[in-house]
């Protein structure tokens, strides 16, 4: 895997990557990526082909949309230019670009302007007539030009204006001594965007605006005046004072020739006489204008009229902004996170969001950290395999490579997960070996390991749990490393290890596979450093990362009643920093951490992202995989944690929430379910095979059947575990669940199917899936019996059995397990307890059990009585 996988992953183009090449921010490229249905995960997320061209598609429809609507409601000629304007080169550069360019278009006519004459003219010099401020220009300008144009109409226009536009100054003043003045006049107070329009291109060509010109001849100073005409009436912010001087150039040079005397910056003076004391203050007030602010905090979701508050916006500005990133909106409707985000990024507003609401349930709460925050982290990594195949002693290997050649004093102690470094990075393993443990924590919501390591023994093979484990990560995502154990051994043979596994999609780099094989022996300690350094390597390759700089999250990998320290907590910080004296909340528990220990006993005053850790100063003991983090103080912490109990309590009540082919198709209906995860468990291999192979072929719109483990034996609490931690439904086929199985799925409300007929669960399956399941009746197991003698009686086999848990009635229906194997199904010939018959037998009482034609019963049997039940469907 490493090299292929180094490179696969090279050519991957991830959200960061592409936010970069489109000089936008991952944030906004994953609001849009949301808003388009694509799964995200974070900015490390890869983006598919299919993913690119849909926000390039985007952009396109934001772009037909800002032309259409100008097409619509303004000029013609706006669009055209637009499109001009945004480059069309390489679309994934250039198509943000013209994006924005276009919503920053619609508010901002005037602005454009300025900078294309700030670019060609060199006179503005000053660094932002922003887009966001230009709004605000623009209107401020209509309301307060008056004055404004007054003082410069007294100096430049003077009589020629005053005598054609005399009631409004303002208008007049600027274009009229120009030819085109009857254009700008229009512009800026009718038709902003028109002028927009025509000369976006320009402000991004950093040339002359090629409409202007004519009017002003390409000289610099009539250039700048152009930008001051617009920047007077939309009142730029910074450079107001260099602008005012060369409007009165401009007025003098393309006008009349009185005041040509004044030029050179003395022309606002020559205004004064007329108008004295107010060309200053004008220019006070532009310097003030532009208040939108860096950034806004945002708390849920806002109105138009909010949002536009926030941002110092007029709510038709804001409203304007919408309907070109295509969301049409009334003042009083209520904008989502993420259309305000991307609202204010087009206003170039940070948003910050702070959600109080959600931090009970602050394990859904996702943090979007800035791309800068994030410091590379340790690896977490869990091992898994088959029973005896070397799990424990690869752990305690690995962990006293470490101890001997690590820290002074430290003895590793159990914490649930260690540390160890190499090549001065340190890898985190999770210390309880095996898939049960990690799937437990996964379907408690945690997930907490980055890579797995599947152990297989060379002199032994793949095994059942080798498949599960391997099963087991893929359903978590998480990359594989197989390390091929005992080659120590004299029967070991690593390469027919690699052989099986190529059968579960395991193929080793050398046969073209990416999967890195690392052989081993953790007895000897050979090739231990190999398996690390394979670890780092696809560590580098995914990049693991974490803020550290924000207040700790984590998991809780195990914890304890000690009977001298109370509770004692050992976790994993998965975000963030923990410090001692932090409040903080473990599932429903709440605390201060009093102590905090590492895995090698040394004690710690904080801990950064990926480092176990185990503390104390809880009041209860919460569970393992419970969700933890950090907050401001004790008593916050407190009702956070008492909150969450009650919920807890009441979503125990609540129904279930799990898949079930009862509701599946309301799920389906709903749009939840795309995958219909399913867990097969067979008496013999040839029918799994089948079955799998008949519910592959199942086709019903927008659905399909993933099997995401199948196996040969009873189903073992194990297969519910998965079951719940992929919301899968589990399907016995000849077999049924052991009792801890049994008690795990009604425990996690599981769907277990068992079946006897291949032809009956695709059946059941499919009309699930179509929402035809007729549920009129459903089985009811209504109790158990174990054979503990077997009497013979004119060849008849009498079984000797113990109810071992609810009854068995005469008129039910049985089935013979054995070995967890459904052997016989059948009925009940007789029930007897003593000699007499009996109609029912109790849990704790003997009875003796014939069954109708089936005399093979034997001793540890079980005899499962049920009876079939009408179900009223939901
Ligand atoms: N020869 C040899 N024996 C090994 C090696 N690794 C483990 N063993 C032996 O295999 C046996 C099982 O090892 P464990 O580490 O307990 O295996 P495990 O997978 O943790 O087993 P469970 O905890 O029961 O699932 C022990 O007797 C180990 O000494 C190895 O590399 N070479």
């Amino acid at each position: 895997m490493s090299k292929q996988d180094n490179k696969d992953n090279k050519d991957k183009l991830r959200v960061y990557e592409y936010a970069k090449s489109l000089n936008m921010s991952s944030k906004e490229i994953i609001t849009i990526l949301k808003r388009l249905n694509i799964p995200v995960n974070n900015h490390m997320s890869v983006m598919e082909n299919d993913a690119v061209s849909k926000v390039e598609g985007f952009f396109r429809d934001i772009k037909a949309n800002a032309a259409a609507k100008r097409s619509g409601s303004e000029n013609a000629p706006a669009s055209p230019p637009a499109t001009q304007s945004a480059p069309t080169q390489p679309a994934a550069s250039t198509q943000p670009t013209s994006s924005k360019q276009i919503a920053s278009v619609s508010a901002k006519p005037q602005n454009t302007q300025p900078q294309g004459q700030k670019d060609g003219g060199n006179t503005l010099t000053q660094s932002k007539p922003t887009q966001q401020s230009q709004p605000n220009r623009q209107r401020d300008g209509q309301s307060s030009q008056p004055p404004r144009d007054s003082r410069n109409s007294n100096h430049s226009q003077s009589r020629n204006q005053d005598q054609r536009n005399k009631p409004q100054g303002n208008q007049g003043t600027k274009p009229q001594g120009n030819s085109n003045g009857q254009q700008r006049q229009g512009k800026p107070f009718q038709s902003n965007g028109n002028t927009t329009q025509a000369t976006r291109p320009q402000n991004h060509g950093n040339s002359v605006p090629t409409q202007t010109p004519n009017k002003f001849n390409g000289n610099s100073g009539k250039q700048v005046d152009e930008g001051e005409e617009f920047v007077s009436v939309t009142k730029s912010t910074t450079a107001a004072p260099k602008k005012t001087k060369p409007t009165n150039k401009r007025f003098d040079d393309n006008k009349t020739s009185n005041f040509k005397g004044n030029q050179g910056g003395y022309n606002n003076r020559g205004g004064n006489r007329n108008n004295r004391g107010r060309n200053q203050q004008p220019q006070v007030q532009r310097e003030k204008i532009d208040n939108t602010p860096k950034k806004i905090i945002v708390r849920g979701n806002m109105t138009v009229g909010e949002t536009a508050k926030l941002l110092h916006k007029d709510a038709s500005e804001v409203i304007k902004k919408l309907i070109f990133l295509g969301v049409m909106a009334t003042i009083n409707q209520e904008l989502d996170l993420e259309t305000i985000q991307l609202l204010a990024s087009e206003f170039k507003v940070e948003v910050e969001i702070k959600i109080p609401v959600e931090e009970d349930r602050f394990e859904t709460v996702e943090e979007n950290d800035d791309e800068a925050d994030l410091k590379t982290r340790p690896p977490v990594v869990t091992i898994m395999g088959h029973v005896d195949h070397g799990k424990t002693t690869l752990l305690d290997a690995i962990r006293s490579t470490n101890v001997t050649s690590g820290e002074a004093g430290g003895i590793t102690q159990h914490i649930g997960a260690y540390q160890v470094e190499i090549n001065s990075k340190k890898i985190t393993f999770l210390d309880t070996p095996g898939h049960e443990a990690f799937t437990t924590m996964r379907a408690r919501g945690a997930e907490v390991t980055d890579i797995t390591i599947i152990v297989v023994a060379a002199d032994d093979g793949v095994m059942p749990q080798t498949v599960e484990a391997i099963n087991h990560a893929k359903a978590a995502n998480c990359p594989i490393i197989v390390a091929v154990n005992k080659i120590d051994k004299p029967g070991a043979n690593a390469d027919k290890v690699k052989q099986e596994l190529t059968e579960y999609e395991l193929v080793p780099e050398e046969w073209g596979g990416d999967t890195i094989f690392v052989n081993l022996s953790a007895k000897h300690r050979t090739n231990l450093e190999e398996l690390l350094e394979m670890i780092l390597l696809v560590a580098e390759v995914n990049d693991y990362k974490a803020n550290p700089d924000k207040r700790a999250r984590g998991t809780v990998i195990e914890a304890e009643l000690d009977k001298g320290r109370g509770p004692v907590v050992r976790l994993l910080v998965q975000h963030g920093t923990l410090k001692v004296g932090d409040a903080f909340v473990a599932g429903n528990c709440f605390g201060r951490v009093r102590a905090m220990v590492n895995d090698k006993g040394r004690r710690l005053k904080e801990a950064g992202p990926s480092t176990p850790v185990e503390i104390t100063g809880l009041t209860e003991v919460p569970l393992a995989g419970d969700p933890f983090m950090g907050f401001e103080d004790e008593r916050k912490a407190r009702s956070i944690a008492e909150r969450r109990a009650i919920t807890h309590r009441q979503s125990e009540l609540n129904a279930n929430t799990r898949v079930t082919l009862d509701d599946l198709f309301k799920h389906i209906k709903d749009g939840e379910i795309k995958d219909l995860n399913v867990i097969i468990k067979g008496d013999v291999q040839g029918s799994v095979e089948a079955l799998k192979g008949s519910l592959a072929k199942i086709e019903v719109e927008g659905v399909r059947v993933k099997i995401i483990h199948s196996g040969v034996g009873a189903l073992t609490e194990s297969d519910i575990i998965l079951a719940a931690a992929s919301n899968a439904i589990v399907i016995g086929f000849n077999v049924r669940p052991d009792n801890q199985a049994k008690l795990t799925a009604e425990q996690e409300k599981v769907d277990v199917r068992l079946h006897r007929v291949i032809y009956s669960v695709i059946e059941e399956i499919e009309q699930a899936m179509k929402g035809m399941l007729d549920p009129e009746y459903r089985e009811n197991v209504i109790g158990h019996a174990e054979v503990r003698n077997i009497f013979k009686i004119n060849k008849m086999a009498i079984a000797g059995c113990m109810v071992t848990s609810g009854k068995i009635a005469r008129a039910a229906e049985v089935r013979v397990i054995r070995e967890g194997i459904v052997i016989f199904e059948g009925k009940i010939d007789s029930l007897k307890r003593f000699k007499d018959d009996a109609k029912e037998v109790a849990q704790g009482y003997e009875c003796g059990i014939t069954i109708e034609r089936f005399n093979d019963i034997k001793e540890l049997d079980i005899i499962e009585a049920f009876v079939m039940e009408a179900v009223e469907r939901k």
